[in-house]
């Protein structure tokens, strides 16, 4: 069989033949035609020269051939012209790509909101975004001098690329175009996803890293103070929801010694990344709190987070449709130990570390959903009615579907990220899994109990310090007075305070928010404020009521520090009746009684 190359070859000289005989035609000499008429006439060709001029003595079929070669060979040219394009385009300009919701985005969209030649554009979009920061950090140019400028409270203005242009700056001598891509998800849940497209004219991939350098500080710089809030959207990707101020360490009383512990075990994980690879031990802690309801377990994760610079992502077990393998996903997609930027085809480290705290509140509880979602379905299965199966299943369709197992692979199996602590959160500890709670998955184990007297008295002497003496305090967790005494004999202050101190609120039993509570609130020195405390403390019983509860009662006192203390003995005793009136109707004998009723 002849070759590609020889076919060709044979039709184009077919074709040329074919031309000069056409062309002879065309110019009366007979002599040309007779020949073709002749082949025309003769027998059928036998190979495949022959067979190609028989078919093209058809001069429709020639016409389409010669059709066909010249498309070709422009279609040729037309590909090797965008070749030459794109390689001349790619050696000369670097595009990055930064998707909403990833991080990176956020820098980038901040640091172009920061840009002056970005305040001369003509075509911005106006937002109110606070682009994953605290509202502060976004103003408008001579808003922090005219603070009523602030728009809509405490979210500020940001200027942004437009979607509809596409927009051009100079970064470092080189020239920038940027471009906002806005795409509609698909799928049931589809969404707006939006993503920025920058174009940098350098040859040097260096330019790219140091725009990112500067982006990420300039995000860094303004986030100074908060920590940054991540959860998971239900396509499985990290979200960011907020951005919340730091909470000091000092402002949760905990037992003495626990946050020390909690604290310096975590930065001692953070530092010992070497002696993890020495001895091949993964590189992941694991902190299990449990205890009592309102105990301050949230709480001090969060503070934690801001104390050791870490963002907290918050993996919700219950959260619906999640399965073992979206789990093992999103954990796998946790920040690990590098942040890996996506610019097309290529990959850059651009820090050595970045780490996060992963936090799944209520460990138990995604158990015990899927445990009564099984029990609820082979209890449907059992009646007859098809009906009321259907819907069990209904039902369990809009839960959870981890299971025990599911969370344990992707706890430690090969996708987890290197460089991660997880804090894990339950009221139900006994309920938990012992292949969860064991070394390696949770080191470190925290009970939290219900408020002893020295958190009362702490939880107290933090609601009235003066804020000065707040900040001189910082840090000193013992106690102002001995657990007996109330200092001196000068110092003891009656419960009957100054009658403008007592004035509070003009209206009895109505507290005003916002900041006249300070101004209203009676200066009292941190002896005094000693004093009291110990009272408080020494009117609380021992392990009997939540730290929330207590900050409950306190923020209905928040100017009137004598009356908290002389009122606590009142909220105890109402509190006592309460819990034995919900007891009571919660009690089985009870609520057999009100089903009867029902029936
Ligand atoms: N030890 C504490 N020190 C200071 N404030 C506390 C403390 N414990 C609880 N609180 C306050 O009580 C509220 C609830 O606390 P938090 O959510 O941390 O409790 P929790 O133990 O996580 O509760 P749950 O188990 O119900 O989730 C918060 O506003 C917090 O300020």
């Amino acid at each position: 069989m002849a070759s590609p190359l020889l076919f060709a070859q044979q039709i184009f000289s077919v074709l040329t033949n074919n031309d000069q005989n056409h062309a002879g035609c065309m110019n009366g000499t007979t002599g040309n035609a007779t020949v073709f008429s002749n082949s025309s006439t003769s027998a059928f060709p036998t190979n495949a020269t022959s067979l190609i001029q028989f078919l093209i003595s058809y001069s429709a079929l020639r016409e389409w051939l010669k059709l066909l070669l010249f498309g070709s060979l422009l279609e040729s040219l037309r590909r090797l012209g965008l070749h030459l394009y794109y390689k001349a385009y790619n050696s000369f300009f670097i595009t990055a790509t930064f998707e909403e919701g990833d991080s990176s985005y956020f820098w980038m969209m901040l640091w172009l909101s920061k840009q002056p030649s970005w305040r001369r554009a003509r075509d911005v979009q106006i937002s109110t975004s606070s682009l994953g920061l605290n509202a502060n950090a976004v103003l408008i140019e001579g808003e922090e001098t005219d603070p009523s400028a602030v728009v809509n409270g405490d979210r500020q203005l940001a200027y942004l690329p437009s979607e509809a242009s596409v927009h051009h700056l100079w970064y470092r001598g080189h020239w920038v175009r940027v471009t906002r891509i806005i795409r509609q998800g698909q799928g049931y849940y589809s969404r707006r996803e939006e993503a920025l497209e920058l174009c940098i004219l350098a040859r040097d991939h260096r330019v790219l890293n140091q725009l990112l350098l500067d982006a990420k500080k300039c995000y860094q710089a303004a986030q100074q103070g908060t920590i940054s809030i991540y959860t998971s959207d239900t396509d499985n990707s990290w979200r960011h929801i907020a951005s919340r101020p730091k909470r000091p360490l000092n402002s949760i009383v905990l037992d003495p010694g626990i946050k020390d512990l909690l604290i310096e075990d975590a930065r001692d994980f953070l530092a010992s990344k070497s002696w993890y690879a020495a001895r091949g031990i993964p590189f992941r802690r694991g902190y299990l709190l449990y205890g009592a309801p309102g105990s301050g377990k949230t709480s001090i994760i969060h503070s934690l987070a801001g104390e050791l610079g870490l963002d907290v992502y918050i993996v919700s077990l219950s959260r619906s449709l999640l399965d073992d393998a979206a789990l093992s996903e999103l954990i796998s997609e946790l920040p690990g130990e590098q942040i890996i930027l996506q610019p097309i085809e290529r990959q850059y480290s651009l820090s050595p570390s970045e780490r996060c705290i992963a936090l799944m509140e209520d460990i138990d509880a995604a158990f015990s959903q899927t445990l009564k979602r099984n029990l609820d379905e082979e209890d449907a299965a059992t009646k007859s009615s098809k009906e009321e199966k259907g819907k069990a299943q209904g039902q369990g369709q809009a839960t959870s579907r981890v299971s025990l197992s599911g969370l344990l692979n992707a706890l430690d199996g090969v996708g987890a990220q290197e460089g991660r602590i997880l804090f894990a959160t339950t009221n139900k500890y006994s309920s938990l899994d012992p292949a969860l709670c064991r070394p390696g998955r949770m080191d470190i184990h925290v009970q939290f109990k219900l408020a002893s007297k020295y958190q009362a008295r702490e939880l107290y002497r933090c609601f009235y310090l003066p804020d000065s003496e707040a900040e001189h305090v910082k840090g000193d967790e013992s106690p102002v007075t001995s657990d007996s005494g109330y200092g001196s004999e000068d110092e003891k202050v009656a419960l009957s305070s100054p009658s403008d101190e007592t004035a509070g609120s003009p209206i009895e039993g109505v507290e005003f928010s916002g900041y006249s509570h300070r101004v209203r609130a009676p200066k009292l020195s941190a002896s005094q404020v000693a004093i009291l405390a110990a009272k408080f403390a020494d009117a609380v019983p021992e392990r009997e009521f939540s730290m929330a509860s207590l900050q409950g009662f306190l923020m209905s006192y928040k100017t009137r520090p004598y009356e908290a203390v002389r009122d606590i003995p009142d909220w105890i005793t109402k509190e006592r009746a309460d819990a034995a009136k919900r007891a009571k109707v919660s009690s089985p004998s009870n609520q057999d009684a009100e089903e009867k009723s029902e029936t």
